[in-house]
């Protein structure tokens, strides 16, 4: 176990610093996508809603304040509590909502914003919530062009159409290329576990809800694996990994996640309610382990260090408890559980 590798855990994308904010928007780009057209459709209207005001348009003027509050308060909703998905899907029901409702207000000029919406429906939510919010738009904006005043060219609804088409198709394409990349990113080669930047993205949604208490984490570290690798070679130790990762699958109970960190270290992450629950689950992996994982040369044996969420506020700081009591394991001679007690004080937020 290389206790040096700790200083390299990068700072937590948590808070509200430039750089944090950068790792954000780097890291996930439904986030990017929903705050890029989230911020320029509000500016957007934000000046449509000065522009009416001063012309005296009064209900135009709220009816893009409206839009422009709710557009922000989605944006709001992904950035405060992560959660990107859910966020999504209400920016393209609102956009397409507002579009469709833009018709009554504005008329013939909503026209614009239906190009707008049918394009980023499908960069903003998943296919299914943005075709059938597209398909919504297009009828409703068919019917109030066809049942409108003013004349109309059919190219308009033609290129509606078009719109719809290409992007349908175009974020097929690019949500398949993205899933794979994600899926290469998130993966360990050689166990087909969640490796340690999606252990990283789970250890930041605990935190960022604050539920002190609520989980807990378990580092097991293989003993003395340089042996086996130095003794039987690389292929024999790689056999073990595999060894291990299977039995840690077939030990996880409902809503426990299970990562490979690195090197012969794995993490596992348990809605654990207290220090005895998660000291239980070590002590069973502890078991488990000893019992059913062979090396090349005897039974192989884990140490295992854990700690519950106490409300820290980086994931790096509980992380670094649960190391600490690793290495109390690997002190006491191996083979072994440690887990660290509950900071007394919860951490203030
Ligand atoms: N076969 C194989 N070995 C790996 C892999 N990743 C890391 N290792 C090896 O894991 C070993 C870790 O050795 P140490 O950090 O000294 O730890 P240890 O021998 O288990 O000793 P203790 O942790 O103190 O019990 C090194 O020999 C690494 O080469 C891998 O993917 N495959």
């Amino acid at each position: 176990m290389d206790r040096r590798r700790r200083d390299d855990l990068p700072a937590a994308p948590g808070g509200l610093g430039v750089r944090q904010v950068v790792a954000r928007l780097r890291e996930n780009f439904r986030l990017a996508i929903i705050s890029l057209l989230g911020v320029t459709t509000a500016v957007a209207l934000g000046g449509f809603m000065v522009w009416r005001l001063t012309r005296g348009d009064w209900m135009a003027a709220g009816f893009d304040g409206l839009v422009m509050l709710g557009i922000l308060a989605v944006v709001g909703l992904a950035w405060r509590e992560g959660r990107t998905e859910l966020a999504g899907t209400l920016m393209v029901v609102c956009n397409s909502l507002f579009c469709a409702a833009a018709w009554s207000v504005v008329g013939a000029a909503a026209n614009g914003w239906v190009y707008v919406a049918l394009m980023t429906n499908f960069y903003i939510a998943r296919t299914r919530v943005a075709v059938w919010a597209s398909v919504f738009l297009l009828a409703a904006s068919m019917a109030a062009l066809v049942t409108g005043d003013g004349p109309y060219h059919l190219s308009t609804p033609v290129t509606w159409l078009l719109i719809f088409a290409f992007s349908y198709a175009f974020s097929r394409r690019v949500s398949a290329h993205s899933d794979s990349l994600e899926q290469r990113a998130n993966r360990d080669p050689l166990t087909q576990m969640p490796n340690r930047g999606a252990l990283e993205t789970c250890l930041e949604s605990i935190v960022r809800r604050r539920r002190r208490g609520t989980s807990g984490l378990l580092i097991l570290d293989i003993d003395r694996f340089k042996l086996v690798n130095d003794e039987f070679g690389h292929p024999a130790g790689d056999r073990v990994l595999l060894a291990l990762a299977d039995v840690l699958r077939e030990e996880l109970r409902q809503g426990d996640s299970v990562f490979r960190f690195g090197g012969e270290e794995f993490v596992l992450v348990l809605p654990s309610g207290s220090e005895a629950t998660l000291a239980a689950a070590g002590e069973r992996l502890r078991e488990a382990v000893a019992a059913r994982v062979a090396g090349p040369a005897g039974p192989i044996t884990v140490s295992i260090g854990g700690a519950m969420y106490c409300g820290e506020l980086d994931w790096q700081d509980w992380f670094a408890r649960a190391d600490a009591s690793l290495y109390l394991s690997k002190r006491a001679g191996r083979n072994r559980v440690h887990v660290a007690h509950a900071l007394e004080e919860p951490v203030a937020i």
